[in-house]
């Protein structure tokens, strides 16, 4: 199989290296004609504004568009979540586009600027019964969105519970009661982090979406790239890693817009 990251800006690299140490074939997607063959697809953290115009620029937003309704697996990251959401709040003014998808709300500078930007031991229930390990990770939050509302058919994956502090750095915010918001979720073929697992050493988010990707959604396989079936055996097993050292570094990739 070949794992597809739309590498017009942001931590495309970080993901590249993370799918190739778990053995699988990582692909950087610029154009629509490259999504042709490609068993999933992972968008990165960034900034989600620049990267919707550079994907207009580029002219992906229909191919994104199919690609996702094909039912093929679409994991987002940060500015990648904010890209699959049905709808943002606190976005830019004019907006910004979506692909959409995703039936939640995603408030996109949630926690602040960049200076409010944090790391933390988050609990993963989820995760670890699935690919075993620690009930936690460790999560990179850069000037991160979070999800303030999802619909009926939207599994949480994970919750932050926010410090008095963190709870009014925006309009939409104030007076809001939320005591916690919703950082990662799975809606059919659709994943989303509103942190970073690809600046951590910790691979099971990867793991865990490399084998959406080899179940299929709806208990049907997903065609390889050369008309093979990915099956579950193909994929590697979770490593047992230490995963408490986050290679977090400067987070370059952000500077490009202020937020
Ligand atoms: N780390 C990130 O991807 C930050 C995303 C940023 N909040 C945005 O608007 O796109």
């Amino acid at each position: 199989m070949a794992v597809g990251v739309l590498a017009l800006q942001g931590s495309f690299k970080e993901h590249i290296a993370c799918l190739r140490k778990l053995g699988v074939e990582a692909v950087e997607i610029r154009k629509p004609e490259q999504l042709a063959g490609l068993s999933g697809l992972i968008i990165p953290g960034g900034e989600s504004t620049t990267m919707a115009k550079l994907a207009e620029k580029n002219k992906l937003f229909p191919a994104l568009r199919e690609f996702g309704s094909s039912g093929k697996p679409i994991w987002g990251t940060c500015a990648g979540l904010i890209f699959l959401a049905d709808k943002a709040v606190g976005v830019k003014e004019g907006g910004q586009e979506l692909l959409g998808g995703l039936d939640c709300t995603v408030h996109r500078n949630f926690f602040g600027s960049q200076l409010n930007s944090f790391e933390v031991e988050l609990p993963v229930p989820a995760l670890a019964t699935q690919e075993g390990g620690a009930e936690t990770t460790r999560a990179v939050f850069i000037r991160a969105p979070a999800i303030v509302g999802v619909g009926s058919s939207v599994e949480v994956l994970a919750e932050y519970p926010l410090s008095p502090s963190q709870t009014a750095h925006s309009p939409e915010q104030k007076g809001s009661s939320k005591d916690k918001v919703i950082v990662a979720v799975k809606q059919n073929n659709m994943l989303a982090t509103a942190f970073h697992p690809e600046l951590t050493s910790d691979l099971r988010w990867h793991s865990f979406f490399l084998k959406m990707i080899s179940n299929g959604e709806d208990g049907t396989e997903v065609p390889g790239t050369e008309g093979t079936v990915a099956k579950k055996s193909d994929l590697p097993q979770t490593l047992n890693q230490v995963r408490d050292m986050p290679v977090f570094r400067e987070a370059s990739f952000l500077s490009l817009e202020s937020h």
